[in-house]
């Protein structure tokens, strides 16, 4: 059975292909990231996602499915419960999550907000589940007249502070999230992520900058990433990987700016030698788009990820791998601002694949990540099938 040297691994954050059958749980049924979007394009041009077999994964308008696809095309289900960030890429490297990460619908209580404020020598604001961009807007002015930090949190298990880049300086911005990380870690108010969110601009004009910084819990268990580290291999994490896992298991940590930064290190990344892992998160759909429900936006994004495909195949070498997936939706058409409960789309590449294998309904996410453990012959996860086998022999 033919291995890889390298693995890319390409995450298109919330670029779901679907309703999973369980979206009703999660109040998502009917959602279609991919299917809306390109409805309201009135077709995708995506003419190097369709080459590689996107639209033989589901019928999406302008996506022709007439040519067989070049590369190995499936779906992949999430089994853990959420439909976040965090659950979907732990998933991937191999983790279950059973316990959803606790949710604050009605803001935090004051027995974390008090001590909070006391530390960071500063009031708080809003305090409550919305949309950065709206928060911003609502309390950014309130914000600069008394230099109290704004606190939001959403569906997500999340604590968020926004602040005025000339009001808060950035370096005490990320002390702040830190106290708020330490305050955060006990099971009473426990929230995976506390994110730094800092803005700039005048009342009416605020701007989110690309300083944002998310300080997450560390993964409940070993990750293929771990294992791979463990074992001597490099493990380059590209964009939010690096904050979504902890720092663990990584063995290089890259930031970016935007999605096509992203590319632009990824293929930095290609460039180099190394065995192992290079594994990117390109976070724009999903911050930028989705969450703004902006299917145009989305829509062009995809369109502009497209367009710079053909740098990316063409800097692969003979023996790497390059898999591209997301980790949950988001439905930009779909009502409220959240994610959306969907199966994610997978296409896997190499150089003089026989090209077109169905790989199927996959049952988990950590499929990925149970391939890559193949791959290298690290120890695989508890859960996920490898996909290795049928896609070279
Ligand atoms: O509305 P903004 O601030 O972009 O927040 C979004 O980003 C957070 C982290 O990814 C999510 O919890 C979601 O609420
Ligand atoms: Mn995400
Ligand atoms: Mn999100």
């Amino acid at each position: 059975m033919k291995r890889f040297k390298r693995v890319f691994l390409i995450v298109l954050d919330s670029v779901g292909i679907g309703e999973l059958p369980d979206a009703k749980d999660y109040n998502d049924e009917g959602a279609h990231t991919l299917g809306h979007i390109a409805e309201r394009m009135n077709g995708l041009n995506v003419p190097n996602l369709s080459r590689l077999g996107l639209g033989h994964i589901e019928k999406l308008e302008g996506v022709s499915a007439d040519a067989p696809p070049e590369a190995a095309f499936g779906k992949m289900k999430e089994i853990s419960i959420g439909k976040d960030t965090t659950t979907g890429h732990w998933e991937i490297m191999g983790l279950r999550i059973e316990t959803p990460f606790k949710t604050w619908p009605n803001g935090f209580p004051d027995s974390l907000i008090k001590p909070f404020s006391e530390r960071i020598g500063r009031g708080v604001l809003g305090n409550k589940p919305a949309s950065g961009t709206e928060i911003i807007a609502e309390l950014g002015e309130e914000h600069m007249r008394t230099g109290d930090v704004i606190v939001y949190t959403s569906a997500d298990s999340v604590f968020q502070v926004a602040a005025h880049e000339e009001i808060v300086p950035l370096e005490e911005l990320y002390e702040i999230c830190k106290v708020a990380r330490e305050l955060t870690l006990d099971d009473e108010h426990s929230v995976v992520r506390v994110i730094a969110r800092p803005f700039v601009g005048e009342p009416g004009h605020f701007t989110r900058t690309a300083n944002r910084r998310d300080f997450s819990v560390s993964p409940p268990g070993k990750t293929v990433m771990n294992e791979l580290q463990e074992a001597g291999f490099t493990s380059i994490a590209i964009g939010k990987i690096s904050d979504i896992y902890a720092g663990e298991g990584i063995t290089e940590a890259l930031k970016t700016k935007s999605n096509m930064d992203g590319v632009d290190k990824l293929l930095e990344t290609m460039r180099k030698d190394f065995t192992g892992l290079s594994f990117v998160n390109l976070v724009d759909f999903d911050a930028m788009y989705g969450h703004r429900r902006d299917p145009i936006g989305y829509g062009k994004a995809l369109e502009e990820f497209d367009r710079r495909l053909p740098e990316i195949l063409g800097a692969l070498g003979e023996d790497d791998l390059l898999i591209i997936t997301a980790d949950h939706g988001n439905d930009p058409i779909h009502h409220g601002t959240d994610h959306t409960r969907e199966y994610v789309p997978l296409l896997v590449y190499y150089i003089g694949m026989k090209g077109g294998q169905p790989l199927g309904v996959r049952e988990t996410f950590a499929d990925v990540g149970a391939t890559i453990a193949d791959n290298f012959q690290v120890t695989k996860p508890s859960i996920g099938t490898s996909f290795l086998r049928q896609i070279t022999e």
